[in-house]
């Protein structure tokens, strides 16, 4: 299980995480939504060790990741795989060794052994056989599903992603949806996953929750957001620029021109 408690973190004077409070239960898949720039990749950093909290706890698997000495923190990173915003693959490594990276850092494998948990994790997201070729022979989509699977070969109890589907055509976000549901079917992974996109979130979420001014604002199941009246919630995954009757302090409305108005 994942927790994040009253987390706070700032970088100099900018607070970005106010009191943060997340449980990500073992086998669920929890969607983070929220506004550009509110703190969704700060938050899921802390998860892995990547930040520290300047107060709060984070813990993952029983251990609190933010007092973990190193070797510890390590540790347990094999069991969390990350899925960066942008499949960051090794141009000058082919896909087999992109994938493979992990696992040779890991150790304890033979190189029967790695090959073998390669060509299992390409199956996984559906792309098999691609071992000899590099990079830059492959599309966008393709690229973000070597990226998840180099993050499964290391058959993680947890996985991070990072918007996932963004840039990517309907099409192709559609099967990274797929995959992400496949992880959790079939292999029982926990995920975290930041989206902009609500019919991602919708797929692949068993719950969501939305971050605002520096907190989870709200949180649900996917039948609960639907039915949610949080003006700010609804407003967000409606992909509306105005709250209904009128604006919020909270949240001034931005109003369209209306038309044949003299501008
Ligand atoms: N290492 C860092 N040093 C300084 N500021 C940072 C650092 N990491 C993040 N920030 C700031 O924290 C804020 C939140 O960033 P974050 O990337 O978490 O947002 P986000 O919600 O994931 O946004 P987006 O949806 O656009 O990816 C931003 O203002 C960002 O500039």
């Amino acid at each position: 299980m994942i927790q994040l408690k009253n987390v706070h973190k700032a970088f100099g004077p900018k607070k970005v995480l106010q009191g943060f409070t997340l449980d990500v239960p073992e086998g669920e898949t929890m969607v983070i939504i929220g506004y550009s720039g509110t703190g969704k990749s700060v938050a899921i950093k802390h998860i892995v060790g990547l930040l520290e909290p300047d107060a709060g706890e984070v813990w993952v698997d029983g251990q609190r990741v933010d007092e973990l000495p190193r070797r510890d923190l390590y540790a347990l990173r094999a069991r969390i795989g990350y899925v960066f915003q942008f499949a960051a693959l090794f141009d000058s490594m082919n896909i087999g060794e992109n994938v493979a990276m992990g696992l040779r850092k890991q150790g304890g494998l033979s190189e029967a052994e790695i090959r073998s948990r390669v060509a299992e994790a390409l199956d996984l997201v559906d792309l098999p056989g691609v071992e000899a070729r590099f990079p830059a022979e492959l599309s966008g989509g393709m690229r973000k599903r070597v990226g998840i699977a180099r993050a499964i070969a290391l058959r993680p109890k947890y996985i991070l992603y990072d918007e996932p589907t963004t840039g990517l055509d309907p099409v192709t976000s559609a099967v990274i949806d797929q995959l992400m549901v496949r992880m959790r079917e079939k292999l029982g992974v926990t995920g975290v996953v930041i989206t902009h996109d609500m019919r991602s979130a919708y797929t692949v979420g068993t719950r969501i929750a939305m971050l605002y001014e520096g907190r989870v604002r709200w949180q649900g199941t996917i039948e609960e957001i639907h039915e949610t009246t949080d003006p700010i919630v609804r407003q967000f995954v409606e992909g509306r620029a105005e709250i209904e009757g009128g604006h919020t302090d909270e949240f001034p409305a931005v109003r369209e021109p209306t038309p044949g108005a003299a501008a």
